[in-house]
């Protein structure tokens, strides 16, 4: 099986790259910005002939969720015509495609964790972009799965638990908010799901499905950021604040758990908690610094 992975230099495309070393049996072909816009259609045709392409992986997105209301453009142009050209793609040569969404897709009115099935209404563009992304993949007609998560973090790239880190290590005292309730995903755990589920799609089947990944459990940014600190055996005090208290451009949802139910009773995914999975992030070389692409 031959592997397309987009927006490879990214937290989960970095990982992916992690795991696909220790994985012999798919042939990964991975692209960043530099050698593949996923809106360039021509190019995306091109290089899936070129390469015999069976399955993309799009890790390729517009992440920065403040810069989005500002940019709307950029960002709906990558998040959410990019899967379209992807998935026009994958339609035309019957390949499968596997796209990457976000828990900011829901509005955090919910204080049960949402289902794939919940009614979505993002509070941004980010999430907007993220949504109408999500169906121009699910109108397309090519074989696709959505994966939502959430809270991604990892030892590549920028991320909330490098950024507490570095502040951490600078100041005594640190406020962060307790009124956003979610779950942390380590980058790693989602890169090894989608092996998983990889490892065991079956050729010729048209896969139709969203699921939901992150971590077990819950938590708070605030929660979140004592526990890096503590594991980081930083001093740095954390101050809980309300959301009021941060200034941002946009409003995030207050809870954005994911029930992950589907995706275990689907494909029998393995899903470790947030705390070890930041345990084991924190113990990755990259993890306070060092270089990474994704650090400049
Ligand atoms: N980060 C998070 O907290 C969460 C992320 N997600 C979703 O998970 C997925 C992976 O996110 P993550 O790894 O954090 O993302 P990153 O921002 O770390 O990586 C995205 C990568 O895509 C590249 N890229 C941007 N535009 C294009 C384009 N037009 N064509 C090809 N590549 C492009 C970026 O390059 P450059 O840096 O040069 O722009 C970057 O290397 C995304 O779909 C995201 O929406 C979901 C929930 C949480
Ligand atoms: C740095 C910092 C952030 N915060 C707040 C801001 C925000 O509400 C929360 C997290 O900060 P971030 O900038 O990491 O948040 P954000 O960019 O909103 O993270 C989101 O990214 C996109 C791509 C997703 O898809 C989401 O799942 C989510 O991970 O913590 C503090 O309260 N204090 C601080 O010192």
């Amino acid at each position: 099986m031959n592997i397309l992975v987009t927006g490879s230099k990214g937290q989960l495309g970095s990982e992916i790259r992690d795991a696909a070393m220790l994985d012999g049996g798919l042939r990964f072909f991975f692209c960043d910005l530099a050698e593949l816009d996923i809106t360039d259609r021509d190019a995306v045709v091109r290089m899936c002939e070129r390469d015999g392409i069976d399955v993309i992986i799009n890790c390729a997105a517009y992440t920065a969720v403040d810069r989005a209301e500002d940019d709307a453009d950029t960002a709906m142009r990558v998040n959410r015509d990019g899967p379209g050209v992807l998935a026009e793609c994958a339609r035309e040569r019957g390949a499968l495609l596997l796209q990457v969404s976000t828990d900011y897709v829901f509005n955090g009115e919910s204080s049960v964790p949402y289902r794939e099935c919940d009614e979505v209404s993002p509070l941004g563009v980010y999430g907007q972009s993220k949504w109408e992304g999500e169906e121009l993949v699910r109108r397309s007609g090519a074989s696709y799965m959505i994966f939502r998560t959430s809270w991604l973090y990892s030892a590549h790239g920028n991320n909330f638990v490098k950024t507490m880190l570095r502040l951490g290590a600078e100041r005594d005292e640190l406020r962060v908010v307790f009124d956003q309730v979610g779950t942390p995903c380590y980058a790693a755990d989602l890169a090894r799901a989608l092996m998983h589920v990889l490892e065991r799609v079956e050729p010729g089947v048209n896969y139709a499905a969203t699921y939901h990944f992150s971590n077990e459990g819950v938590c708070s940014w605030y929660d979140f950021a004592v526990m890096i600190m503590r594991l980081g055996g930083l001093g740095c005090r954390v101050v809980p604040i309300e959301s009021s208290e941060f200034p941002a451009k946009v409003t995030r949802p207050h809870f954005s758990v994911l029930n992950k139910g589907k995706i275990k009773a689907d494909w029998g995914v393995d899903v470790p908690h947030w705390m070890d999975g930041l345990e084991r992030m924190m113990r990755a070389p990259l993890a306070r610094g060092g270089a990474s692409r994704g650090d400049a």
